[in-house]
Protein backbone atom coordinates (compact mmCIF):
# COMPACT_ATOMS: atom_id res chain seq x y z
CA UNK A 1 0.00 0.00 0.00
CA UNK A 2 1.34 3.73 -0.70
CA UNK A 3 1.84 4.58 2.92
CA UNK A 4 4.56 2.16 3.19
CA UNK A 5 6.43 3.88 0.61
CA UNK A 6 9.11 6.24 1.46
CA UNK A 7 8.46 8.45 -1.19
CA UNK A 8 4.89 8.56 -1.89
CA UNK A 9 4.38 12.29 -1.52
CA UNK A 10 0.64 13.80 -2.42
CA UNK A 11 0.66 16.58 -4.22
CA UNK A 12 -1.82 19.18 -2.55
CA UNK A 13 -1.19 17.14 0.73
CA UNK A 14 2.29 17.39 0.67
CA UNK A 15 2.19 20.73 3.05
CA UNK A 16 0.04 19.13 5.37
CA UNK A 17 0.87 19.82 9.02
CA UNK A 18 -0.34 17.06 11.13
CA UNK A 19 2.27 17.83 14.15
CA UNK A 20 -0.01 19.71 15.68
CA UNK A 21 -2.83 17.05 15.88
CA UNK A 22 -0.74 14.08 17.78
CA UNK A 23 -2.34 13.22 20.37
CA UNK A 24 -1.49 12.33 23.92
CA UNK A 25 -1.27 8.53 24.32
CA UNK A 26 -4.26 8.07 26.68
CA UNK A 27 -3.21 4.61 27.71
CA UNK A 28 0.73 5.01 28.14
CA UNK A 29 1.72 1.95 25.88
CA UNK A 30 3.97 2.09 23.24
CA UNK A 31 4.16 5.01 21.20
CA UNK A 32 3.33 3.99 18.01
CA UNK A 33 6.27 5.68 16.29
CA UNK A 34 9.43 3.78 16.62
CA UNK A 35 11.91 6.37 16.39
CA UNK A 36 14.75 4.72 15.10
CA UNK A 37 18.21 4.89 17.46
CA UNK A 38 20.20 8.29 16.99
CA UNK A 39 21.20 8.20 13.24
CA UNK A 40 24.75 9.13 14.79
CA UNK A 41 25.67 9.21 11.06
CA UNK A 42 23.18 11.96 10.12
CA UNK A 43 24.43 15.12 8.57
CA UNK A 44 22.33 18.29 8.35
CA UNK A 45 21.22 20.27 5.67
CA UNK A 46 18.84 22.99 4.46
CA UNK A 47 16.13 22.03 2.29
CA UNK A 48 16.04 24.62 -0.67
CA UNK A 49 12.80 23.04 -2.61
CA UNK A 50 10.36 19.88 -3.00
CA UNK A 51 9.17 18.66 -5.62
CA UNK A 52 6.50 15.78 -5.54
CA UNK A 53 8.28 13.88 -2.68
CA UNK A 54 11.61 14.86 -3.60
CA UNK A 55 14.28 17.16 -1.44
CA UNK A 56 16.96 18.96 -2.93
CA UNK A 57 18.88 19.44 0.46
CA UNK A 58 22.04 21.59 0.82
CA UNK A 59 24.87 20.08 2.64
CA UNK A 60 27.80 21.82 4.37
CA UNK A 61 26.12 25.41 4.15
CA UNK A 62 27.41 27.46 7.78
CA UNK A 63 29.06 24.83 8.41
CA UNK A 64 32.57 27.02 8.09
CA UNK A 65 34.57 27.42 4.79
CA UNK A 66 36.62 24.05 4.99
CA UNK A 67 33.90 22.44 4.90
CA UNK A 68 32.76 22.50 0.70
CA UNK A 69 29.12 22.29 0.16
CA UNK A 70 26.83 20.22 -2.31
CA UNK A 71 23.25 19.50 -3.05
CA UNK A 72 21.82 16.18 -2.92
CA UNK A 73 18.53 14.49 -3.19
CA UNK A 74 16.67 12.88 -0.77
CA UNK A 75 13.38 10.94 0.14
CA UNK A 76 11.83 11.22 3.83
CA UNK A 77 11.92 8.61 5.96
CA UNK A 78 8.80 6.38 7.05
CA UNK A 79 8.61 8.09 10.50
CA UNK A 80 8.29 11.55 9.22
CA UNK A 81 5.52 10.47 6.62
CA UNK A 82 3.18 12.55 8.40
CA UNK A 83 5.01 15.62 8.73
CA UNK A 84 5.53 18.35 6.42
CA UNK A 85 9.35 19.02 5.33
CA UNK A 86 9.48 22.53 3.55
CA UNK A 87 11.72 24.91 1.88
CA UNK A 88 13.61 26.47 4.46
CA UNK A 89 13.98 23.52 6.79
CA UNK A 90 16.91 22.34 8.59
CA UNK A 91 17.07 18.32 8.27
CA UNK A 92 19.69 15.14 9.29
CA UNK A 93 20.16 13.72 6.42
CA UNK A 94 21.52 9.17 6.40
CA UNK A 95 22.29 7.38 3.60
CA UNK A 96 24.26 8.05 0.27
CA UNK A 97 24.63 11.85 1.04
CA UNK A 98 27.50 12.13 -1.81
CA UNK A 99 24.80 13.89 -4.32
CA UNK A 100 26.19 11.72 -7.06
CA UNK A 101 24.33 11.52 -10.34
CA UNK A 102 21.04 9.26 -9.12
CA UNK A 103 21.52 9.37 -5.42
CA UNK A 104 19.12 9.58 -3.18
CA UNK A 105 19.73 10.13 0.52
CA UNK A 106 16.79 9.73 3.28
CA UNK A 107 15.90 12.61 5.31
CA UNK A 108 15.69 11.67 9.10
CA UNK A 109 14.80 14.43 11.50
CA UNK A 110 13.65 17.98 11.50
CA UNK A 111 15.86 20.18 13.30
CA UNK A 112 13.44 22.81 15.58
CA UNK A 113 12.03 25.47 13.42
CA UNK A 114 12.90 28.93 14.28
CA UNK A 115 10.14 30.52 12.55
CA UNK A 116 6.63 28.53 10.67
CA UNK A 117 5.22 30.59 7.57
CA UNK A 118 1.66 29.00 7.13
CA UNK A 119 -1.69 29.39 5.45
CA UNK A 120 -4.84 27.77 6.05
CA UNK A 121 -6.46 26.12 2.90
CA UNK A 122 -8.40 29.00 2.81
CA UNK A 123 -9.81 31.69 5.41
CA UNK A 124 -13.51 28.84 6.70
CA UNK A 125 -10.79 25.85 6.25
CA UNK A 126 -8.91 24.56 8.93
CA UNK A 127 -6.14 22.41 7.47
CA UNK A 128 -2.78 24.34 7.81
CA UNK A 129 -0.24 24.18 5.33
CA UNK A 130 3.32 25.56 6.12
CA UNK A 131 4.75 27.51 3.32
CA UNK A 132 8.30 28.00 4.56
CA UNK A 133 10.31 27.34 8.00
CA UNK A 134 13.19 29.75 9.62
CA UNK A 135 12.45 32.64 7.46
CA UNK A 136 12.86 35.58 9.36
CA UNK A 137 11.88 38.43 7.18
CA UNK A 138 9.14 38.69 4.48
CA UNK A 139 9.36 40.91 1.26
CA UNK A 140 6.30 41.71 0.32
CA UNK A 141 6.25 42.91 -3.68
CA UNK A 142 3.64 45.07 -4.49
CA UNK A 143 3.72 46.96 -8.19
CA UNK A 144 2.81 50.50 -7.86
CA UNK A 145 0.52 50.46 -10.66
CA UNK A 146 -0.26 47.25 -13.57
CA UNK A 147 -1.65 46.11 -11.42
CA UNK A 148 -3.37 48.36 -9.57
CA UNK A 149 -2.43 47.94 -5.86
CA UNK A 150 -4.58 46.81 -3.24
CA UNK A 151 -3.72 47.80 0.28
CA UNK A 152 -6.20 45.08 2.00
CA UNK A 153 -3.94 42.50 -0.13
CA UNK A 154 -0.83 43.86 1.43
CA UNK A 155 -2.94 44.03 4.69
CA UNK A 156 -3.35 40.00 4.45
CA UNK A 157 0.58 39.83 3.97
CA UNK A 158 1.46 41.96 7.14
CA UNK A 159 -0.77 39.69 9.41
CA UNK A 160 0.58 36.20 7.80
CA UNK A 161 4.01 38.28 8.57
CA UNK A 162 3.00 39.31 12.21
CA UNK A 163 1.29 36.08 13.37
CA UNK A 164 4.50 33.94 12.52
CA UNK A 165 6.82 36.78 14.12
CA UNK A 166 8.70 37.72 10.74
CA UNK A 167 9.41 41.17 10.08
CA UNK A 168 7.98 42.43 6.95
CA UNK A 169 9.62 44.70 4.58
CA UNK A 170 7.21 46.67 1.86
CA UNK A 171 8.76 46.62 -1.78
CA UNK A 172 6.85 48.87 -3.88
CA UNK A 173 7.68 48.16 -7.81
CA UNK A 174 6.69 49.89 -11.54
CA UNK A 175 7.47 53.33 -9.21
CA UNK A 176 8.15 54.10 -13.04
CA UNK A 177 4.38 54.22 -13.90
CA UNK A 178 3.13 56.09 -11.43
CA UNK A 179 4.34 57.63 -7.66
CA UNK A 180 3.43 55.52 -5.16
CA UNK A 181 3.00 58.08 -2.26
CA UNK A 182 -0.80 57.77 -1.76
CA UNK A 183 -1.01 53.75 -1.58
CA UNK A 184 2.37 54.36 0.81
CA UNK A 185 -0.01 56.38 2.64
CA UNK A 186 -2.26 53.30 3.75
CA UNK A 187 0.51 52.03 5.86
CA UNK A 188 2.44 55.30 7.43
CA UNK A 189 0.58 53.80 11.01
CA UNK A 190 3.40 50.74 10.59
CA UNK A 191 6.68 50.71 11.73
CA UNK A 192 7.69 48.91 8.03
CA UNK A 193 10.64 49.33 5.82
CA UNK A 194 9.89 50.46 2.42
CA UNK A 195 11.84 49.81 -0.57
CA UNK A 196 10.76 51.13 -4.22
CA UNK A 197 12.11 49.96 -7.42
CA UNK A 198 11.42 51.04 -10.79
CA UNK A 199 12.72 49.82 -14.34
CA UNK A 200 15.13 52.44 -14.54
CA UNK A 201 16.53 51.80 -10.64
CA UNK A 202 16.69 48.53 -9.07
CA UNK A 203 17.07 49.01 -5.22
CA UNK A 204 20.09 46.22 -5.61
CA UNK A 205 22.20 47.66 -3.13
CA UNK A 206 19.73 49.01 -0.61
CA UNK A 207 17.96 45.07 -0.46
CA UNK A 208 21.59 44.22 -0.09
CA UNK A 209 22.09 45.77 3.25
CA UNK A 210 18.45 45.14 4.52
CA UNK A 211 18.48 40.79 3.69
CA UNK A 212 22.25 40.55 4.57
CA UNK A 213 22.44 37.44 6.71
CA UNK A 214 18.54 37.05 6.45
CA UNK A 215 16.82 34.36 5.40
CA UNK A 216 13.80 36.42 3.74
CA UNK A 217 10.69 35.03 1.96
CA UNK A 218 9.57 37.38 -0.78
CA UNK A 219 5.52 36.85 -1.77
CA UNK A 220 3.58 38.97 -4.26
CA UNK A 221 0.96 38.13 -6.60
CA UNK A 222 1.26 37.65 -10.02
CA UNK A 223 2.81 40.54 -12.28
CA UNK A 224 3.86 43.00 -9.55
CA UNK A 225 7.71 42.18 -11.03
CA UNK A 226 8.49 39.69 -8.25
CA UNK A 227 11.03 37.44 -10.51
CA UNK A 228 12.15 40.55 -12.06
CA UNK A 229 13.39 41.58 -8.94
CA UNK A 230 14.87 37.98 -8.00
CA UNK A 231 15.96 38.09 -11.33
CA UNK A 232 17.96 41.31 -11.16
CA UNK A 233 19.25 40.28 -7.31
CA UNK A 234 20.71 37.06 -8.17
CA UNK A 235 21.11 36.18 -11.84
CA UNK A 236 21.49 33.01 -11.73
CA UNK A 237 18.22 32.43 -10.55
CA UNK A 238 16.85 32.83 -13.97
CA UNK A 239 13.48 33.35 -13.32
CA UNK A 240 10.71 33.34 -15.68
CA UNK A 241 9.14 36.90 -16.67
CA UNK A 242 5.49 36.71 -17.28
CA UNK A 243 3.55 38.21 -19.74
CA UNK A 244 -0.50 37.22 -20.06
CA UNK A 245 -1.08 34.99 -23.04
CA UNK A 246 -3.22 36.82 -25.23
CA UNK A 247 -5.34 33.24 -26.76
CA UNK A 248 -5.61 31.88 -23.28
CA UNK A 249 -5.77 34.56 -20.76
CA UNK A 250 -3.82 32.96 -18.40
CA UNK A 251 -0.33 33.11 -17.41
CA UNK A 252 2.36 30.98 -18.52
CA UNK A 253 3.07 28.16 -17.02
CA UNK A 254 4.77 28.44 -14.12
CA UNK A 255 6.49 25.73 -11.42
CA UNK A 256 4.92 26.42 -8.26
CA UNK A 257 7.76 25.02 -6.03
CA UNK A 258 8.78 27.40 -3.13
CA UNK A 259 12.81 27.98 -3.86
CA UNK A 260 15.65 29.28 -2.29
CA UNK A 261 18.55 31.66 -3.25
CA UNK A 262 22.01 32.54 -1.77
CA UNK A 263 21.92 36.76 -1.56
CA UNK A 264 24.22 38.64 0.61
CA UNK A 265 25.24 35.93 2.94
CA UNK A 266 21.61 34.89 3.31
CA UNK A 267 18.59 33.62 1.55
CA UNK A 268 15.96 34.62 -0.78
CA UNK A 269 12.85 32.37 -0.54
CA UNK A 270 10.67 32.86 -4.02
CA UNK A 271 7.04 31.23 -3.51
CA UNK A 272 5.50 31.44 -6.94
CA UNK A 273 2.86 29.45 -6.18
CA UNK A 274 1.45 31.34 -3.08
CA UNK A 275 -0.32 34.22 -4.40
CA UNK A 276 -2.05 34.40 -0.97
CA UNK A 277 -2.75 33.10 2.35
CA UNK A 278 -5.78 32.03 4.07
CA UNK A 279 -5.95 33.35 7.73
CA UNK A 280 -8.35 31.26 9.45
CA UNK A 281 -5.41 30.31 11.90
CA UNK A 282 -3.90 33.97 12.71
CA UNK A 283 -4.29 34.66 16.33
CA UNK A 284 -5.36 38.61 17.19
CA UNK A 285 -2.56 38.45 19.81
CA UNK A 286 0.14 37.85 17.60
CA UNK A 287 -0.81 41.04 15.37
CA UNK A 288 -1.05 42.81 19.04
CA UNK A 289 2.27 41.47 19.48
CA UNK A 290 3.95 43.38 16.68
CA UNK A 291 2.29 46.86 17.69
CA UNK A 292 4.40 47.12 21.07
CA UNK A 293 2.73 50.19 22.40
CA UNK A 294 -0.79 49.30 21.92
CA UNK A 295 -0.20 45.94 22.99
CA UNK A 296 0.88 47.65 26.09
CA UNK A 297 -2.35 49.24 26.72
CA UNK A 298 -4.64 46.41 26.17
CA UNK A 299 -3.15 44.84 29.19
CA UNK A 300 -6.07 46.68 31.00
CA UNK A 301 -8.43 45.72 28.27
CA UNK A 302 -11.23 43.42 29.40
CA UNK A 303 -11.38 40.03 29.00
CA UNK A 304 -12.00 38.85 25.63
CA UNK A 305 -11.68 42.50 24.77
CA UNK A 306 -11.57 42.56 20.33
CA UNK A 307 -10.41 45.95 20.09
CA UNK A 308 -12.46 46.64 17.07
CA UNK A 309 -14.10 49.80 16.41
CA UNK A 310 -17.40 49.66 19.38
CA UNK A 311 -15.61 47.45 21.15
CA UNK A 312 -17.32 48.32 24.60
CA UNK A 313 -14.96 49.86 27.25
CA UNK A 314 -11.31 48.84 24.81
CA UNK A 315 -8.61 50.78 26.77
CA UNK A 316 -6.55 50.80 23.08
CA UNK A 317 -9.72 52.77 21.54
CA UNK A 318 -10.14 54.88 24.51
CA UNK A 319 -6.76 56.19 25.82
CA UNK A 320 -4.99 56.35 21.99
CA UNK A 321 -8.53 57.87 20.91
CA UNK A 322 -7.99 60.69 24.03
CA UNK A 323 -4.50 60.89 22.39
CA UNK A 324 -2.17 59.10 24.88
CA UNK A 325 -0.05 58.18 21.79
CA UNK A 326 0.05 61.51 19.51
CA UNK A 327 -1.11 61.70 16.06
CA UNK A 328 0.87 58.28 15.02
CA UNK A 329 -1.34 56.50 17.53
CA UNK A 330 -4.61 57.09 16.24
CA UNK A 331 -2.91 56.09 12.61
CA UNK A 332 -1.16 52.53 14.33
CA UNK A 333 -4.73 52.03 16.30
CA UNK A 334 -6.30 52.51 12.46
CA UNK A 335 -3.82 50.04 10.91
CA UNK A 336 -4.02 47.83 13.79
CA UNK A 337 -7.55 47.67 13.33
CA UNK A 338 -7.61 47.44 10.08
CA UNK A 339 -5.20 44.58 10.09
CA UNK A 340 -7.75 42.53 12.62
CA UNK A 341 -10.90 43.16 10.16
CA UNK A 342 -9.07 41.30 7.25
CA UNK A 343 -9.22 38.35 9.63
CA UNK A 344 -12.91 38.86 9.83
N1 LIG B 1 7.21 49.29 -15.94
C1 LIG B 1 7.73 48.31 -15.20
N2 LIG B 1 7.47 47.02 -15.56
C2 LIG B 1 7.99 46.04 -14.79
C3 LIG B 1 8.81 46.31 -13.66
N3 LIG B 1 9.18 45.13 -13.11
C4 LIG B 1 8.62 44.15 -13.86
N4 LIG B 1 7.90 44.70 -14.89
C5 LIG B 1 7.12 43.96 -15.90
O1 LIG B 1 5.98 43.39 -15.29
C6 LIG B 1 5.64 42.13 -15.89
C7 LIG B 1 5.55 41.04 -14.84
O2 LIG B 1 6.83 40.85 -14.28
P1 LIG B 1 7.26 39.49 -13.53
O3 LIG B 1 8.61 39.73 -12.95
O4 LIG B 1 7.05 38.31 -14.35
O5 LIG B 1 6.16 39.48 -12.38
P2 LIG B 1 5.94 38.37 -11.27
O6 LIG B 1 5.51 39.09 -10.05
O7 LIG B 1 7.11 37.49 -11.15
O8 LIG B 1 4.71 37.60 -11.85
P3 LIG B 1 4.58 36.00 -11.91
O9 LIG B 1 5.79 35.55 -12.64
O10 LIG B 1 3.30 35.80 -12.67
O11 LIG B 1 4.53 35.56 -10.50
C8 LIG B 1 6.74 41.87 -16.92
O12 LIG B 1 6.25 42.26 -18.19
C9 LIG B 1 7.88 42.78 -16.48
O13 LIG B 1 8.70 43.17 -17.55
C10 LIG B 1 9.08 47.69 -13.33
O14 LIG B 1 9.76 48.02 -12.35
N5 LIG B 1 8.51 48.62 -14.13
ZN1 LIG C 1 -9.31 46.46 23.65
Amino acid sequence: MSWLSDDDDDGDDKYADYEARARPNPKGNKPRTKIRPEHGDAVTGRVLTVDRGRYTVLLGDEVGDTVEEHELTATRARELRRQAIVTGDRVDVVGDTSGDEGSLARIVRIQPRTTVLRRSADDSDEVERIIVANADQMLIVVAAADPEPRPRLVDRYLVAAYDAGIEPILCITKTDLTDPAEFLANFAGLDLTVVTSGLDATPTERLRELLRGHTTVAVGHSGVGKSTLVNALVPSANRAIGRVNDVTGRGRHTSSSTVSYRFADGWIIDTPGVRSFGLGHVKVENILRSFTDLAEIAEDCPRGCTHLPGSPDCEIIDRVGAGELGDIGRQRLDSFQRLLASLA
